[in-house]
């Protein structure tokens, strides 16, 4: 639902896990400066009285205004650098889903400069990063370290002179030398300590570029699931009826995270036996109806309701363009979204009249074989001899076909009142593809069909077309 490329998995992983070790070693990073504070600041008064401290205190503010004044954003630059990495995992990653289709194009070379681009960009960051964290540490360093241990000598002096009578009559030598080395630790220690607390801000800083990014994730997540992803006015929930039998669009814009309106005022009802085909040029927004139908899209204006897909799969079933196989065994494609417990289930449901039998599995691998047969993918069966407990990766030897085959393949098994097909038997050919949807129309299956071909109007009572794009559509009854 976002524009942004949002790296949601380093935001998860990486930045949370920075964040929270961050955040443990604040406790005592901010406890233990402080009591040393109090603590050597009392002492210090008994030792140098006031004008003591008032020196000591000068000093460490002139020196955090100092720093404050010379500190570069790291907050801003640890953001930039957590950003750059997260774009640097994701090509990684995007490159590795893409990897056959990029081959067959020969774009390694073209591939490996843009991740390299990317690499280099991370590291000139990073390299900036470290010089200005060095740079700065020196100076850091300097400021809080080195200098204050010639403040000690002032404040030395100033016991000696402050004291009233000569210390150095009344006081034996051990006397004098132990409280003069027990100044100059109480100043250093003040100083570190002081130094610490100095630290405490740029790590504040640290740690604020790290909540952003975390914080900006939550907010995203937040507005997609109160639904105000696209604007902040008020959006109409779906109404999810589980026992009305229609689609129902009344008045509802469809529009894209980037706020490009592809159907304005959209109304249309589908009721239960009349299909609908939904046409028009590339990039119309067909696809996006399935989205909004879906829930994918919030509904910016007007209203939508349709039956619920929560009882069983069986309200509506969406297909989509784009075929996914999911890792298991060839049962588990056909049966997917379902585990094959609530499969079987379904099955002796569906399929053993109420009988108990033991062996409820049979009804399901039965039911499995009549809808293989259906998709004429039966030969699936007999390539592995696992049968239907075979489970190679899918994705990789299935052709493209056959995969969308298997997804109708999924559809007759869940036998829903209302299906959304999106281009989803487009790389099957047409004599197959109207023998898939004479199937599903003898199954008393209705259609909402995105599809360009001509082959399909048959099967559908009602054409939606998605005239330009731009917003405007129109609505007729197909002749049969
Ligand atoms: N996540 C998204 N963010 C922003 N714009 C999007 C997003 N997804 C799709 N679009 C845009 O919305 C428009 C409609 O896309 P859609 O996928 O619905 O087209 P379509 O009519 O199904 O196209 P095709 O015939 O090519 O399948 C396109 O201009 C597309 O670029």
């Amino acid at each position: 639902m976002s524009s942004k490329n949002i790296d949601a998995d380093q935001r998860l992983t990486h930045d949370l896990e920075k964040f929270t070790t961050d955040m443990s070693l604040l406790v005592p990073g901010l406890v233990k400066p402080t009591v040393d504070i109090l603590w050597f600041t009392w002492r210090m008064k008994l030792l140098t009285g006031q004008r003591g401290i008032a020196i000591l205190y000068t000093y460490m503010l002139l020196g955090l205004g100092f720093l404050r004044i010379v500190t570069p954003d790291f907050g801003d630059l640890i953001n930039q650098e957590l950003q750059l990495e997260g774009t640097f995992r994701f090509m990684h990653e995007r490159l590795r889903t893409h990897a056959e289709s990029v081959a067959f194009f020969g774009g390694d070379a073209r591939e490996k400069a843009i991740v390299e681009a990317r690499f280099i960009e991370l590291l000139t960051h990073s390299k900036y990063l470290l010089k200005k964290k060095w740079v700065f540490g020196i100076l850091d360093d300097f400021i809080t370290r080195q200098l204050p241990n010639n403040v000690t000598w002032l404040l030395s002096l100033l016991y000696a002179v402050e004291r009233h009578g000569d210390v150095a009559s009344v006081s034996s030598e051990g006397d004098l030398a132990n409280t003069l080395r027990f100044l100059a630790s109480v100043v250093s220690q003040s100083f570190l300590a002081f130094g610490d607390i100095l630290k405490l801000d740029r790590k504040f800083v640290e740690i604020s570029g790290g909540i952003n990014r975390i914080s900006e994730l939550e907010e995203i997540m937040d507005a997609a699931q109160s639904g105000n992803f696209i604007s902040n006015e008020a959006i109409l929930p779906v109404k999810d009826f589980g026992s009305k039998d229609a689609i129902s669009f009344s008045k509802v814009d469809i529009v894209t995270p980037n706020h490009k309106i592809l159907a304005r005022e959209l109304t249309c009802d589908i009721e239960l036996g009349d299909s609908m085909l939904i046409t028009g040029p590339n990039g119309s927004g067909k696809s996006s109806v399935s989205r909004v139908l879906r829930g994918l899209w919030p509904v910016a204006s007007g209203s939508l309701s349709k039956p619920s897909e929560y009882v069983d799969h069986c309200g509506i079933f969406y297909v989509p363009q784009r075929p996914y196989t999911c890792l298991g065994t060839l049962r588990d494609q056909i049966i997917y979204p379902l585990s094959r417990e609530e499969a079987e289930f379904k099955a002796l449901k569906m399929y053993g009249k109420g009988t108990l039998d033991p062996d409820t599995g049979n009804y399901l691998d039965a039911r499995l074989q009549v809808v293989l047969e259906n998709v004429q993918l039966n030969y699936l069966l007999e390539r592995d001899e696992r049968g239907w407990d075979a489970s190679p990766n899918w994705e990789s030897i299935l052709s493209l076909g056959e995969q969308q085959r298997l997804a109708m393949a999924r559809l007759f098994f869940h036998e829903p009142k209302f299906a959304i097909l999106d281009e989803c038997t487009n790389a099957t050919s047409v004599d197959i593809e109207e023998q898939l949807y004479g199937i599903a129309r003898d199954m008393g299956i209705t259609f909402v069909t995105s599809s360009q071909r001509p082959a399909l109007i048959p099967f559908h009572s009602l054409e939606l077309r998605l005239i330009d794009g731009e917003g405007n559509w129109e609505l007729r009854k197909i002749k049969q």
